[in-house]
Parts: structure tokens; sequence; C-alpha cells
């Protein structure tokens, strides 16, 4: 396993050169230099306070680098690039009192890129009512309701803060199916969990973030072959 090199090619969508972000004295970033290309899902992994939320968070604009370039079709970060850009977070962001019927008005009016025929076929895969109130709602439904929110824009670059978290194991084979049919030409998918053998089914890649460095990258099948070893084994060996 080797840190990847940069280098820029038109299907690299995505690149960080020399990334670093502090918090007073906790490495959150520690020059980070990556390229994701379009087509792959890229399973981010590493322990608790790694650093994957922070990698993906200044990658969607939220987080401020202190130093570094991100680029983003060859570009840097804009407003433009931006709405290209979608990220789930960890926490839910949803006002109480909203039903899934009241979020899928917000987020078509707030996203162009929105399409709630396809908000509409996800509620109904996942079982989810469209007018029961955000607050009534279990943290399984909650988790739901993100991910088809965030599935339900057209974004080229989609990454999501794990989103298995408190969603049953029938159902996260279900949502792991569905992360994976979302996924394809054109866009690059970065999902973060700590259920590393769950997201292996979904991954093509892999990013391992070791106190804000990436140490190790790569295509899953390549690590599998350059170590003889599953991607619950090569995390046991970085990490241990
Ligand atoms: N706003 C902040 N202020 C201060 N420190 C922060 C802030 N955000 C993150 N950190 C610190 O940066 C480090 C990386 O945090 P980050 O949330 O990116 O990790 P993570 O890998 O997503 O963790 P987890 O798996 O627990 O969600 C941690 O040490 C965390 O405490």
């Amino acid at each position: 396993m080797t840190k990847p090199d940069v280098f820029q090619k038109e299907e690299h969508m995505l690149v960080l050169q020399n990334v670093n972000k502090h918090y007073s004295s906790i490495t959150a970033a520690s020059n980070q230099n990556i390229s994701l290309e379009a087509g792959n899902v890229y399973a981010l992994l590493g322990p608790n306070g790694s650093g994957k939320s922070t990698f993906m968070k200044m990658i969607t604009g939220l987080v401020k680098p202190d130093s570094g370039t991100i680029l983003y079709k060859g570009q840097p970060l804009s407003s433009q690039s931006k709405l290209d850009i979608s990220y789930m977070p960890t926490e839910s962001y949803f006002y109480s009192y909203m039903t899934a019927k009241d979020i899928c008005k917000y987020f078509s009016d707030f996203f162009p890129d929105f399409n709630p025929n396809k908000f509409y076929a996800f509620l109904n895969d996942m079982e989810l009512p469209d007018n029961l109130k955000a607050y009534k709602m279990s943290t399984g439904m909650l988790a739901k309701l993100k991910i088809a929110v965030s599935l339900s824009r057209s974004s080229g670059l989609m990454m999501l803060d794990e989103p298995l978290n408190g969603i049953d194991i029938i159902s996260r084979e279900r949502m792991t199916a569905t992360i994976a049919a979302n996924s394809g030409p054109g866009r690059i998918m970065i999902v973060s969990s700590h259920l590393v053998d769950e997201l292996e089914t979904v991954s093509t890649h892999a990013i391992f973030i070791k106190q804000g460095s990436i140490v190790a990258a790569g295509s899953i099948e390549e690590l599998r072959n350059q170590t003889g070893l599953g991607l619950v084994d090569i995390y046991k060996r970085i990490y241990a």
C-alpha cells in the first residue's frame, strides 16, 4: 500500500494538493494529496477523530483548509462548483416540525437539481411515510430520510458521512444496495462508515486516514491483491 500520487487528468474530478487543517494543536488534515476519479465509490475509513468528516467538510467548503489546494473538475472550489457537490452530515438537519412531504418541498426550492419524483420513489422503497413529522421519527427513519434527500440530487460529487448509523442490519443491506445503484459514470461517491465490511460491498476504492494523514488509498481490488487481505483486515493492520 502506497500513498497516492497526485496527477491530474480529465477524469480526475477531485484533486487535493498539500491540504492541511489544524484545530489549535489538533491535526485534522495533514499534507493530504489525492486524486479521485469519476465512476468510483470511495470508502473513507479511519477511527474516531482521524479526520474523515473534516476531509468531507473541506471539500464541500464548510471548513476552510489552513493551506493547500482543492480542485473540482480542474477548478478551485467556487459557488458554482459547490452546486454540483453534496454532503450528507452525520447529524440530522431536518426541522422537527417538517414531514417528508415538507422536506421534499423545502429541498426542491433550495436545490435546483433536487428530483421530487426520485425522492418519493426512495420514500416508497424505504417504507417511510410522507406525513410524519421529523420529531416523531425514529433514529433509523431519520437516517434513511437523510439518505433519500441526498440521493435525490444529481450531484457529480456526493459525500455521505456515516449513512449507515442507526439503521438496522436488514435495512443496511438495502441502503448499501441503494447507494451502489446511485453510483456510476460521471459521479464520485465518497462514503464514510465504521461498518467496514458493509462498506466494502459497495465501494470500488478505499481511503485510509490516520491522524489527518492519508496513509493508504487505492482500488479495493488492488489493495486485496497486494496484501492478500480483505478490507476489514487491512483496516486492522493499519490501525490496530
Ligand atoms: N470544529 C472543531 N473544533 C475543534 N476540533 C475539531 C473540530 N472539528 C473536528 N475537530 C477535531 O479534528 C479531529 C478530526 O475530527 P473529524 O470529525 O474530522 O474526525 P472523524 O474521523 O470524522 O471522527 P468520527 O469517526 O468520530 O466521526 C478530531 O480530533 C476532532 O476533535
